[in-house]
């Protein structure tokens, strides 16, 4: 699911006033996702959609989100772009929430992504690192080491419920993290969420990037990093060097990366993995059980987090193998 405000045909009409897109025809709930809701809006000038921002998503950051995906659409990433409404402003409002439309992709995500896949979305998160590099605005990642902080600070107290011992392994993440999470590798704007239900494909070409609502300014690697978690494990958790190399091998020849990056990799696939471990079991406390909302497994992420923590070197990721 995710519907969590609904929206009446009369609320729907008085929005839809605001931008030059005709007469509304249709529009459905979208069941996909998880952080806001989302809709199919069918106008007479053409099919949308219309996102309503929910919990996780701070107003303040709209005008970022919504201006890198119309910087990110103007450099010929194949990206949503939001739709202007009649005063030129990206955002309205609507049932109370914060509002914006933004042009239909074509595609679907993959339920089991192959090499050629995680080789075309390495190429595709490269090209966006490097689109995004004279964006204007910036905004900080608040889902890094300070932001994990405060999440493990509410799920720690009934954090052994989820698996016995936790807490003690969590605490011996942020040891290793406060020791040496890096700063001086090179950063710009990241996805930060870039999972395969957010990327789009027709048959084996990409067709689109979506749900930029975790973008920020970080650390280059950091988003290789979490691409390694969300595409190169399998169902059981095991990581798949074939799909690894795939992946860094389409990364790398849009975007090489530094030797002082691919030796951080570890750590900050180690990070990644938590901090999705993090959210994941803040949702898992926090969401009352019946509820629409889809609860995603934090064991997936706690199984990477120990792999990545003894991972033997980089070769084991399938960099520096032809
Ligand atoms: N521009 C778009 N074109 C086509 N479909 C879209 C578009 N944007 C969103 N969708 C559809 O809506 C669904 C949810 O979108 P999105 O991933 O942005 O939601 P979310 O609630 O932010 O989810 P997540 O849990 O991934 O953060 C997608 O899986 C897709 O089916
Ligand atoms: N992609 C995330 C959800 C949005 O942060 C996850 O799989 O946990």
């Amino acid at each position: 699911m995710a519907v969590y405000t609904d929206i009446s045909e009369v609320e729907l009409a008085q929005f839809l006033a605001g931008y030059d897109l005709g007469e509304m025809m249709s529009y459905k709930g979208i069941a996909e996702g998880s952080e806001n809701s989302n809709f199919y809006l069918h106008t007479s000038a053409g099919t949308y959609i219309l996102t309503l921002y929910e919990r996780r998503v701070d107003a303040g950051d709209l005008p970022f989100f919504l201006g890198l995906m119309q910087h990110l659409a103007n450099k010929g990433i194949s990206c949503p772009l939001p739709v202007e409404r009649r005063d030129g402003s990206l955002i309205g409002e609507i049932a109370g929430r914060p509002a914006a439309i933004i042009t239909f992709l074509e595609g679907v995500w993959v339920r089991r992504p192959t090499a050629a896949h995680c080789r075309a979305v390495g190429e595709a998160l490269a090209g966006l690192h490097l689109a995004g590099s004279d964006f204007a605005l910036k905004r900080d990642n608040a889902l890094s080491v300070d932001g994990w902080r405060r999440l493990w600070a509410q799920a720690r107290p009934r954090a052994d419920e989820f698996e016995p011992g936790l807490v003690a392994e969590i605490d011996g993440e942020f040891d290793a993290f406060a020791a040496g999470w890096p700063d001086d590798l090179p950063a710009g704007v990241i996805h930060a969420d870039l999972f395969p239900d957010n990327v789009f494909f027709l048959g084996d070409r990409l067709s689109g990037l979506i749900d930029f609502y975790f973008a920020c300014n970080d650390l280059f690697a950091y988003d290789v990093a979490t691409c390694l978690n969300a595409w190169c494990f399998e169902k059981d958790n095991a990581f798949n060097l074939t799909k690894g190399q795939a992946f860094l091998s389409g990364y790398e020849s849009v975007r090489p990366l530094q030797e002082a990056e691919r030796q951080a990799l570890p750590l900050l696939a180690r990070g990644s993995a938590l901090r999705f471990t993090l959210t994941r079991l803040y949702d898992w406390l926090t969401i009352p059980d019946g509820a629409l909302v889809q609860k995603r497994d934090p064991n997936e992420f706690i199984r990477r987090l120990r792999f990545h923590r003894h991972i033997g070197g980089v070769s084991e990721y399938g960099l520096g193998r032809s």
